[in-house]
């Protein structure tokens, strides 16, 4: 197969006088899968729809492998680029066998069948061939918008918010799907959300936007471990931020625009009185576990979470007190 790969430079874009994107570099090896996260309407759908040509009044380059999609000062549509949208966008007026089948008029009849059959088998829908969309379910539909992006067997993928529409079981049975197929195809997937739990766990890179542009670009244990802001830890995370001055108390200084930070999972509470003093303001039954919302008495009031797994004497209006190690502060950027 051949080496392709996705690589955004240098990526400006403007609907008239708003600025969306300024400078977005970010690149997808062959068989990666990024995600870009972010926030709704800071522009992941737009980067993804100048990739597919649908968007053209960009500056900086988009390139499929070495290919740029401009020539002659003209942006192109590139022939291995599939885009899965968000919707589905398919055609009502077709059946599954013949939506699947669109793309495929170049092709000669029995080259169609056979990759058309392959499909149908290879995404448990030869029972519904014939069955019109409104006929079929929101899982259904996504499986039929898949295989007909793939039937022209593209080397990119392009999905937006492709699980939005899912309920959480079907979800996380079609992430995995969808994973593993796309790794055993060998494709480059370019994956847009807002969900963090989808980015960590489908990602082999995640591009965190904010304010415009690419905040952080890497590994979703990099980002998680190593946030370099607290934004971005704050975008993955569960945390809180954490007073200077008991910071300083527990060991670390805090440089200038930096700030400490913990996860909420990482402070325990501690029968020791001598420990950080809290009141508690509201005890969160989450299932398996209980978030309390403290108050630090002794640092401003400020307001945190703990995430605690046994109750037992904590009430809404009781004290309790805190244990943070200091091997678990982070410091980040403000
Ligand atoms: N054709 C357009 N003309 C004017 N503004 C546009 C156009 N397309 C997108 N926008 C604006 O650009 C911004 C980014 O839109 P985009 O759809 O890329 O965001 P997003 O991050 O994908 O959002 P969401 O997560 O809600 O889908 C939004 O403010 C949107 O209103």
């Amino acid at each position: 197969m051949t080496n392709v790969g996705i690589s955004v430079k240098n990526y400006s874009i403007a609907f008239g006088n708003t600025q969306i994107l300024n400078d977005v570099s970010l690149s997808v090896k062959q068989g990666e899968i990024v995600t870009i996260l972010g926030p709704s309407g800071c522009g992941k759908s737009t980067i993804l729809r100048s990739i597919a040509s649908l968007e053209e009044n960009y500056t900086g380059e988009i390139f499929i492998n070495e290919h740029c999609l401009i020539a002659n000062g003209k942006r192109e549509c590139h022939k291995d680029i599939g885009y899965i949208f968000q919707d589905y966008a398919l055609f009502p007026h077709l059946n599954v066998r013949q939506n699947i089948e669109f793309a495929l008029y170049k092709l000669n009849k029995i080259e169609r069948q056979r990759r058309v059959d392959k499909l149908l088998k290879q995404f448990d829908l030869v029972d519904h061939r014939h069955k019109q969309i409104h006929e079929l379910s929101g899982g259904q539909q996504q499986r039929v918008s898949i295989a007909r992006v793939l039937a022209y067997e593209p080397k990119v993928i392009l999905l937006d918010e492709p699980f939005a529409n899912l309920d959480t079981l079907l979800r996380n049975k079609t992430k995995v799907w969808l994973k593993k197929l796309i790794k055993e195809l060998g494709l480059s997937a370019i994956l847009v959300t807002h969900d963090q739990k989808e980015a960590l766990s489908m990602s082999d890179k995640i591009a965190i936007i904010n304010n415009k542009r690419v905040e952080q670009f890497g590994t979703p244990k990099k980002l998680f471990e190593e946030p370099n802001s607290f934004y971005v830890a704050n975008f993955l995370n569960k945390i809180n931020k954490l007073p200077e001055r008991l910071i300083e108390k527990i060991g670390c200084s805090v440089p200038k625009d930096y700030v400490g930070i913990v996860p909420i999972d990482k402070i325990k509470v501690v029968a020791d009185k001598s420990k950080i003093k809290a009141t508690i303001l509201d005890v969160s039954y989450c299932g398996d576990f209980y978030e309390l919302d403290v108050i630090l008495d002794d640092y401003e009031n400020t307001e945190i979470i703990v995430k605690t797994f046994c109750i037992d004497c904590l009430e809404e209006s009781s004290i309790c007190y805190l244990d943070i190690d200091i091997k678990d502060i982070k410091l980040v950027r403000k």
